[in-house]
C-alpha cells in the first residue's frame, strides 16, 4: 500500500481499526524492504521512515490484538527507566526478561563461560555483587532522562570542570513545563546523549519524545530510530501511550493522541513465521487502559496502578530476539 496513508489525518486514522497501521507497515516491509545485513548478523528487510497515529481519548490503548503482547512487561519497564536504574536487577527479579540478553552476552564473550540465560538470571537475583558488575546496562534511557549529566567550570580553572552531584531530571522538567507553559514548543525529552553512547549497552531506539498541548488534551510524538517491527514496536507504541496517559494525569490534561515515527523500520529475517501467522490474522476489539489511582508525583507510579480491560488477543506468536 501507499506508505503515505500511514500519516493520515488523526480522524481518518479512526476509520479502520488502528491496528491496520501496524498490519500494512508490516506487510509493506516484508514485500518491498531493502534487504540488508545489520548489525547482529541476522539481516533485515528495512524501510527508513514511517509514522502511525494512535487515538488515545476514552483510555483507548494501541495494545496489538494479533497476538497477545504482554503489556506489563513493557509497564514495569516503563516504571524502571522512571526510577533511574540501569541494572537489569530489578526488572528479572519482577520477571521481565526483555533485558537480560545483552548482560548475558557480555558475560558469556568476557568470561567464556557457557552459562544458560536461567541461570544467568538466578546469579543477577541472587548476589547483589555480582549484578552490580554484570547486570548494569551502562547510562541508558533511565539515566539520561532523570539524570542528564551537567559538567560546570570550576572556579578560575577555565580547563578544569566538575560533575554536578546531581544532573538534570528532564522528566520534573517536563511535568513542570507542561503544567506551567503549556504552550511551549520545547516539552522534550531525549536520551541520545551523544558522549556517553559508547558506554551504553545500546544507543537508544526510542530516543526522543515530544509534547504538545492543545484544546486540554496532551498528544505525544515518540521518534524512534531503529525499530524492530515484531518484536520492539508493540511494547514501544504501549509505553509510549503509557507515559503520555502518566502525564496527562499528572498535569490534569486528557488523552489526545500518540504519533510514532520511525527511522530504520525493520523485520529480522528470522521473523517470517511471524510475519506470515500475523499477517493471516484480523484485528478486532478496542483495548482500554484504566489507571486506577491518581498518584503524587510522575515518579510515584505503581505495576497495580494500571488496568488494561477489553483485551481479548489472539495468541502470543513467539520469536527470537536479535542480540
Ligand atoms: N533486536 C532487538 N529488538 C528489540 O526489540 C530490542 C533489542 N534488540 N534490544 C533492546 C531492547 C529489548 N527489547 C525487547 C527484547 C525482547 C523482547 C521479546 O522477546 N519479546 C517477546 C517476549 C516478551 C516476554 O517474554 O515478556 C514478545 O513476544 O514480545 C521484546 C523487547 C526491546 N529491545
Ligand atoms: O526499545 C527498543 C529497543 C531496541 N529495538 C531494536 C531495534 C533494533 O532491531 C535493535 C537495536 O539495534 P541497533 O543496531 O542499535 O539499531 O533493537 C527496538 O525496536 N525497540
Amino acid at each position: 500500500m501507499d506508505i503515505a496513508l500511514q500519516s493520515r489525518a488523526p480522524h481518518q486514522a479512526q476509520s479502520r481499526h488502528f491496528e491496520w497501521q501496524y498490519l500494512d507497515l508490516m506487510k509493506q516491509i516484508w514485500t518491498h524492504g531493502h534487504e540488508r545485513s545489520d548489525r547482529t548478523g541476522v539481516g533485515t528487510r528495512s524501510l527508513f521512515g514511517a509514522t502511525m497515529r494512535f487515538e488515545l481519548s476514552d483510555n483507548a490503548i494501541p495494545l496489538l490484538t494479533t497476538k497477545r503482547v504482554y503489556w506489563k512487561a513493557a509497564a514495569r519497564e516503563m516504571l524502571w527507566f522512571l526510577t533511574g536504574d540501569t541494572n537489569i536487577r530489578p526488572l528479572v527479579a519482577q520477571g521481565v526478561h526483555i533485558w537480560t540478553d545483552w548482560p548475558l552476552d557480555s558475560y558469556r564473550k568476557a568470561t567464556g563461560e557457557e552459562i544458560d540465560r536461567d541461570a544467568f538470571e538466578a546469579r543477577i537475583i541472587a548476589d547483589a555483587d555480582f549484578a552490580e558488575r554484570w547486570g548494569d546496562l551502562g547510562p541508558v534511557y533511565g539515566k539520561q532522562w532523570t539524570d542528564w549529566p551537567v559538567y560546570e567550570p570550576v572556579d578560575a580553572e577555565p580547563s578544569l570542570f566538575r560533575k554536578r552531584p546531581k544532573g538534570i531530571n528532564q522528566i520534573a522538567e517536563l511535568v513542570e513545563s507542561l503544567r506551567t507553559n503549556p504552550g511551549s514548543r520545547r516539552h522534550i525529552f531525549e536520551g541520545w546523549n551523544v558522549a556517553e553512547l559508547d558506554r551504553m549497552a545500546l544507543p537508544p531506539c526510542h530516543k526522543t519524545y515530544q509534547f504538545f498541548v492543545a484544546d486540554g488534551k496532551l498528544t505525544g510524538l515518540l521518534y524512534q530510530r531503529s525499530c524492530d517491527l515484531a518484536l520492539g514496536v508493540p511494547f514501544n507504541i504501549f509505553s509510549a501511550a503509557l507515559i503520555i496517559r502518566m502525564l496527562a494525569q499528572q498535569c490534569d490534561l486528557e488523552p489526545g493522541e500518540l504519533i510514532w515515527n520511525g527511522g530504520d523500520v525493520h523485520l529480522y529475517l528470522n521473523h517470517r513465521e511471524l510475519v506470515e501467522t500475523q499477517l493471516s490474522r484480523e484485528p478486532h476489539g478496542a483495548p482500554r487502559l484504566d489507571i486506577v489511582r491518581q498518584p503524587d508525583s510522575i515518579f510515584d507510579y505503581r505495576i497495580e496502578d494500571f488496568e488494561v480491560r477489553d483485551y481479548t488477543p489472539q495468541s502470543h506468536i513467539a520469536a527470537p530476539v536479535a542480540v
